[in-house]
């Protein structure tokens, strides 16, 4: 039979964070078989008859909202009624049970207590779909459950003891008389166990056998049904990108320096000099390692773009010019100007020899989530860069684990440079060595910064909102954020206010992604502890994530072991992680195939003023077959981040929806706030880091200006700088609690501001 030995399964995702992980799930349960993914609304009732007898089953996966509104289940409800002699086997996850339950005469209620990212025992009697299943432990991600009723056509397979806070809860069921299977926790979850794979097995051998009853034969497959349902997932990524060869050669000179501080190499360019553009991205904490110091000038090559712009504004030493975007995005012309700037002979012992170094705005990621941008209509002519990117051809990279100190040219015959370079590296070490005292921090501002804080009945009012939204099922967590604002009044002094600012705070706040990125027209200065995407030099590239859910404040008492109990031993610490987690392993499935793992899970993490917990997830290409393009394009890393943003623990899940629900609860766009910052190298690496505990300015002020209260408009010679703080919120969050966590986040760079005034 046609079904069983390559089997075309149809996946109905509904706009859900996890769909990928389901169909990497399913690819392991069920042998050689082609999973396509399609949305719930891609699909008209009209087509099912014409397409279905093509599949061997299909999967109705999770996702936001209710089983009874027509836009959250789109073609799904169309499902359980198909007149015989199209019925086929299904399995619903989540939404999908739902569906399947109030279709077949149950009711649907909201939870008393909701359940995200909470782990339950799944109590089932062993036979059907658990057939040698054993003790099993499901991850649960919903508001909303199902009643059964009597004389109704679905039976319960399975259930959860909530005791006093929901009951006895149905956690699957099965219809009387027809294929059709459900559970209502979540089988591709990474912390469910027993109830997963071996459920799903158990769904395609109950499947197989319903085939052999009813002697049910699939169509073969044509290839005009890849034109409705799309290729199956995993695509093999061919690209049609001709073989580029190295375009650029890397010069380096090796200079063993110990103790030489980063910021003493930043002052011998142009780190002081407000005018010129500059950048350093640093590790100053652990478990950061290299620093990265763009040794740029004002004819350094800028790039620079806005969402919704048809051009991108380059900017060198022969002038400025806009380049048309044509067909392409802006993620591939970028793609396309790292590819003729391809090196590979730089050291193999650091992770950047020179390249593009910059930052990507929230709402890039917004607007690849088709997410229209509601509040960039009224000041669209004053929109400020949601790209900003500089291509550092001298840099200097700085092991803070070997003291050796790297200096790198991509120009040709910059011997000259190099060597002048050297020699001032070596007199600056040599004098470094005969300076005892660490040098004092001078004062930024002539007065007390004004400060302008989240409206705090507001913002609160706002947690509850977003609750509201997680108990009726739209979302499972939200990561809520608002805005600071503070004008402060640089000296007068020649030194640039920023850098000597960015000195302030990353000696107050060190953290392992720490940055200076002066990209005028926005300055940002970082204290950021969170990796969002790193990937390494193809072939082969490995990509890591490093999510950060549950904040706790360092303070007396709050040792290791008492911050692992609040983290590590809470249920709503650990559920909040797990929910992203499960984001990014979808993300990352995304892309990448079957090949992703959680190398960590939650683990406790020491930061300078915070304890957080952190999860560490891995995928990367070496899996995908046919894949060879990208594997030695060096394209795979930069492919995640553009299908990855905005970052999940940004946003929550599922995302698209969670982005959506949050624009209506947060004033502003987030910006600079909230994006990536970063490097992507011309041997084809790259490291991004989540734009928090970070603050920004633009030289016009223009927005700032705009939105801040009239006591606060920045008078001449002031300037105005953001400061974006927030949280995960989810159905078991304290309204008084989120507000402090999201101060004690934006106290770790506030307070730089106090202490930079005299
Ligand atoms: C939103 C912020 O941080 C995010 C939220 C966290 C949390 O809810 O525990 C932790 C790290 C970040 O992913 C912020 O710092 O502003
Ligand atoms: N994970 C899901 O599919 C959730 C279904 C539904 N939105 C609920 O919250 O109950």
């Amino acid at each position: 039979m046609a079904s069983t030995t390559s089997p075309h399964i149809l996946l109905i995702d509904s706009y859900d964070s996890f769909t990928h992980n389901l169909a990497a799930l399913c690819r392991r349960a069920i042998p050689q078989c082609h999973v396509h993914i399609v949305k719930n609304d891609a699909l008209s009732a009209q087509k099912l008859p014409a397409i279905l007898p093509c599949f061997a089953a299909v999967i109705v996966g999770p996702g936001p909202g209710s089983p009874d509104i027509p836009e959250d289940i789109g073609v799904i409800r169309h499902l359980w009624n198909l007149p015989l002699s199209t019925i086929l086997p299904i399995f619903g996850v989540c939404l999908g049970l739902q569906s399947l339950a109030i279709e077949s005469g149950a009711r649907l209620r909201r939870l008393d207590v909701v359940k995200h990212g909470q782990i339950s025992r799944i109590h089932h009697d062993g036979t059907g779909l658990f057939k040698g299943v054993g003790e099993a432990h499901g991850v649960r991600y919903h508001s909303l459950h199902v009643e059964l009723r009597g004389g109704g056509e679905v039976e319960q397979l399975a259930w959860a003891d909530d005791g006093e806070e929901n009951g006895s809860v149905v956690m699957a069921i099965k219809h009387k008389t027809k294929p059709f299977w459900a559970v209502q926790y979540h089988p591709e979850s990474v912390c469910t166990s027993g109830g997963g794979l071996e459920v799903l097995r158990n769904f395609w051998r109950l499947a197989k056998n319903w085939h052999v009853l009813h002697e049910r034969v699939v169509r073969p497959w044509k290839q005009d049904m890849r034109s409705i349902v799309g290729p199956s997932w995993p695509e093999s990524r061919v690209h049609s990108v001709p073989e580029h060869h190295d375009s650029s050669s890397v010069t380096t000179t090796i200079l063993h320096l110990p103790d030489l501080p980063v910021a003493e190499i930043c002052e011998l360019f142009a780190a002081r000099d407000e005018s010129s553009p500059f950048v350093l991205l640093e590790s100053a904490a652990q478990p950061g390692r290299f620093s990265i110091i763009g040794c740029v000038d004002p004819d350094s090559l800028r790039i620079v773009y806005s969402v919704g712009d048809q051009h991108v504004r380059v900017t060198d030493s022969a002038g400025s010019r806009l380049e048309p975007l044509g067909s392409r995005d802006i993620w591939s012309w970028l793609a396309s100007f790292m590819r003729h700037r391809k090196a590979s002979n730089g050291s193999p012992d650091i992770p950047f020899w020179g390249g593009l170094v910059g930052y990507l705005g929230y709402e890039l990621g917004v607007d690849s989530l088709a997410i229209p941008l509601p509040s960039r209509k009224s000041v669209s002519s004053r929109r400020h860069p949601d790209v900003n990117l500089i291509f550092v051809e001298r840099s200097i990279v700085v092991d803070s684990h070997s003291d050796d100190v790297y200096v790198q040219s991509l120009k040709e015959n910059d011997s000259e440079w190099l060597q002048a370079t050297f020699s001032l590296l070596n007199s600056a070490w040599s004098a470094s060595q005969e300076l005892s005292t660490p040098r004092h921090l001078s004062a930024v501002f002539s007065t007390p910064p004004i400060v302008t804080l989240p409206d705090k009945a507001l913002y609160k009012s706002r947690i509850e909102i977003a609750k509201e939204h997680l108990f009726a099922g739209d979302s499972y967590e939200l990561c809520l954020t608002a805005h600071t604002h503070v004008v402060v009044q640089p000296r007068a002094d020649p030194t640039s206010s920023s850098w000597t600012l960015y000195k302030h705070l990353r000696t107050r706040n060190p953290a392992p992604h720490s940055g200076y990125l002066r990209l005028h027209p926005t300055t940002l200065l970082s204290s950021s502890p969170e990796r969002f995407l790193s990937y390494s030099r193809p072939p082969h590239t490995n990509c890591q994530l490093r999510p950060i859910k549950g904040t706790v404040r360092k303070a007396p008492g709050i040792t290791r072991s008492v911050a692992e109990e609040l983290l590590a031993g809470s249920t709503k610490e650990v559920a909040e992680n797990l929910m992203i987690v499960d984001l990014i392993r979808h993300d990352l499935h995304g892309v990448v195939g079957d090949d992703v793992t959680v190398k960590q899970f939650c683990r406790v993490e020491e930061y300078e003023t915070v304890w957080q917990l952190v999860s560490v997830i891995e995928g990367g290409s070496s899996r995908i077959s046919g894949d060879s393009s990208d594997t030695t394009s060096g394209e795979l890393g930069w492919e995640v981040l553009r299908r990855s943003l905005p970052p999940g623990s940004m946003t929550g899940a599922p995302k698209k929806r969670s982005v959506e629900i949050l624009q209506g609860l947060e004033d502003d766009d987030r910006s600079v706030y909230s994006g990536v910052f970063g490097y992507w190298c011309v041997g084809g690496s790259g490291d991004w880091s989540v734009v928090i505990r970070s603050c920004f300015k633009y030289d016009d002020r223009s927005v700032a200006g705009e939105k801040a209260n009239a006591s606060a408009v920045p008078d001449a010679g002031t300037e105005e700088w953001t400061i974006g703080a927030g949280g995960a919120i989810t159905a078991l969050s304290d309204v008084d609690a989120e507000w402090d966590e999201m101060t004690v986040k934006l106290q770790s760079v506030l307070r730089t501001f106090e202490a930079a005034a005299v």
